[in-house]
């Protein structure tokens, strides 16, 4: 390589850093870790008196498949669970829909009523483990029937914990499992934020995401400027909708990539969280700490890991995980080195939580708080990510909105163009994939690949037939019609959806019932 290193931001490295390369007032700028502006961590102690939420993704097949993946997840020590949806449930259809054919229990869990969620979490008690849900587009709709099955335990709103993903305007960017237009999906995000508020106050309303801009090819800057830019229009519309910043704003949360670049990538959180105090108190006017903190979860890069060699994933993943660990993260979820071919083993998943097992308890990791703080090259890459995230953030609001840029196609262009940058730097070989395109072997070991079985799809219809055969119709159709009629309006509509879920009314029904008043999103393509 010639000349000096670049990062993925295209940040220039010293070689050797020293204090010149720290600019003035860093005492101010780092802050006691538990304070503003937080660049140390959100809480005093951090790991040395709870290490992070070891929370892994997970979720395939039917609910009845899902809940014996959770049980040995929970059984290996593993703290929280996390609930990957196929795409149909994603999409808000019913797995009997036309559209869903050949996708049922693929990615994710099929979930079409209480009745599959009850399974789902059988003998899991829901008062005392934390959930996180990927779920946006229809978020309120996967929280109610959890509240409802939660109720059926005997766990009141009051102490549920957990998180839905429900960050709609990444989906537009990056993810693409939208439904509504953007407006409608926003103000069913502040109803679910006032839902919440009133509801289950310990739940985390959102998880405002870049880790799919990452996946999609984002930089490190692009990746926060474009998740706290999304950030500021859900407070703004929050704020609009009359909710109290101080009330709403402690349960927002964030979802970060970690990559093999290290040392960028504790720069990355660190930066984030100064930038998101300082947004929170000087422009939203916040004044309780907790509305300040940037509070987040981290999975390790996918994109990263290689078909070729795939135990070559397990090394990626651990120095991926030590970075996120090194940035102070709240929960992680460390990938299977088996996820570039297939949904994770048994044995790889356990291995994947084994991973965040040893730098948990067999490093030094959690004897002391943030120990990058003071790093001459740590601290001066945090603030060069901090001024280049900023300016970006400033360049989304040059057009009026995060989601007027979104409607222009600004951050999906960007991101197109840092990921193709990779592709001619890996095609080029200027960037190194081990086993990919240098140290390279012909005698990769046979691997048997975990394989969804396809009579998920009949088996789900025919658990939907016994449903519908099995209910009070015309009350189901009522409860549909109060739904359309509150999302006319603007009465919260979570309580009507509430209603209709405990009356047996589908995903896919409710969700149809929101399409017929609020329409679908049709994309503009650009090029
Ligand atoms: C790629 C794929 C896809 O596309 O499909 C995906 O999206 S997968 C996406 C998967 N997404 C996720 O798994 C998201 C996970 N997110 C979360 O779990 C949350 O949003 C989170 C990031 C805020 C982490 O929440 P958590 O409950 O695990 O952890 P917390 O940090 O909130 O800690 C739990 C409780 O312990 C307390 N606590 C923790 N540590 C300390 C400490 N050192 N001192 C004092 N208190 C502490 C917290 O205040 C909190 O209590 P209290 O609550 O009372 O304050």
């Amino acid at each position: 390589m010639t000349g000096a290193y670049r990062s993925e931001s295209g940040i220039e490295l010293p070689a050797v850093a020293g204090p010149d390369d720290v600019r003035p007032g860093l005492d101010a700028r780092l802050g006691a870790p538990g304070e503003y502006p937080f660049t140390r961590g959100v809480y005093p102690t951090m790991y040395t008196s709870r290490p992070w939420t070891m929370r892994q993704y997970a979720g395939f097949g039917t609910a009845r498949e899902s809940n014996a993946r959770y049980h040995q997840l929970l059984a290996a020590g593993g703290h929280g669970l996390s609930v990957a949806f196929d795409l149909p449930t994603q999409m808000g259809y019913d797995s009997d829909d036309p559209i869903a054919r050949g996708e049922v229990g693929k990615v994710g869990v099929a979930i079409d009523s209480i009745d599959d969620m009850r399974t789902l979490f059988d003998r899991i008690p829901l008062g005392e483990v934390s959930t996180s849900m990927t779920i946006n587009a229809p978020a309120a709709v996967l929280l109610l029937l959890y509240q409802l099955v939660a109720e059926e335990q005997g766990v009141p709103g009051a102490k549920l914990t957990g998180t839905i993903q429900n960050d709609v305007l990444k989906e537009y960017i990056a993810r693409g499992t939208y439904i509504f237009p953007p407006r409608p999906s926003l103000r069913l995000v502040a109803d679910t934020f006032g839902y919440c508020a009133a509801e289950l106050p310990r739940w985390n309303t959102i998880s405002i995401s870049g880790y799919h801009m990452a996946e999609a090819g984002a930089t490190p800057v692009q990746e926060i400027a474009f998740t706290l830019a999304d950030g500021i229009e859900y407070v703004r519309t929050a704020v609009e909708a009359g909710l109290s910043v101080d009330d709403f704003a402690p349960r927002l949360s964030f979802f970060f990539v970690a990559r093999t670049t290290l040392l960028e990538e504790v720069a990355k959180f660190r930066a984030a969280r100064r930038i998101w105090a300082r947004i929170m108190r000087e422009r939203f006017g916040a004044t309780n700490p907790k509305a300040q903190m940037l509070r987040f979860h981290t999975q390790t890069a996918g994109v990263q890991l290689t078909a070729q060699q795939p135990e070559v994933n397990l090394v990626r993943v651990a120095v991926q995980g030590l970075g996120a660990v090194l940035g102070g993260t709240q929960s992680l979820h460390t990938n299977s080195y088996d996820e570039a071919i297939a949904l994770p083993t048994e044995k790889a998943a356990r291995l994947a939580l084994r991973t965040q097992q040893v730098l948990a308890y067999e490093t030094d990791l959690t004897g002391t708080v943030d120990p990058f703080a003071g790093s001459y090259l740590v601290e001066s890459m945090t603030d060069e990510v901090e001024d280049a995230a900023v300016a970006l953030i400033d360049k989304v609001f040059e057009h009026g909105s995060a989601v007027a840029a979104i409607e222009s196609g600004f951050q999906k262009r960007q991101i197109e163009l840092s990921a193709y940058e990779v592709a001619q730097q890996i095609e080029s070989g200027e960037r190194t994939v081990v086993g990919v395109n240098r140290f390279v072997t012909d005698d990769d070991e046979p691997y048997q690949p975990l394989r969804v079985d396809p009579a998920i799809g009949a088996e789900q219809e025919k658990r939907l037939a016994a449903l519908r055969a099995d209910r009070d119709d015309p009350a189901v159709r009522a409860a549909l019609d109060t739904v359309r009629a509150a999302a006319a309006g603007t009465d919260n509509v979570l309580p009507p959806l509430k209603a209709a879920l405990a009356a047996r009314a589908t995903v896919g029904e409710v969700c149809h019932a929101l399409r017929d008043v609020w329409g679908t999103y049709r994309p503009v393509e650009q090029f």
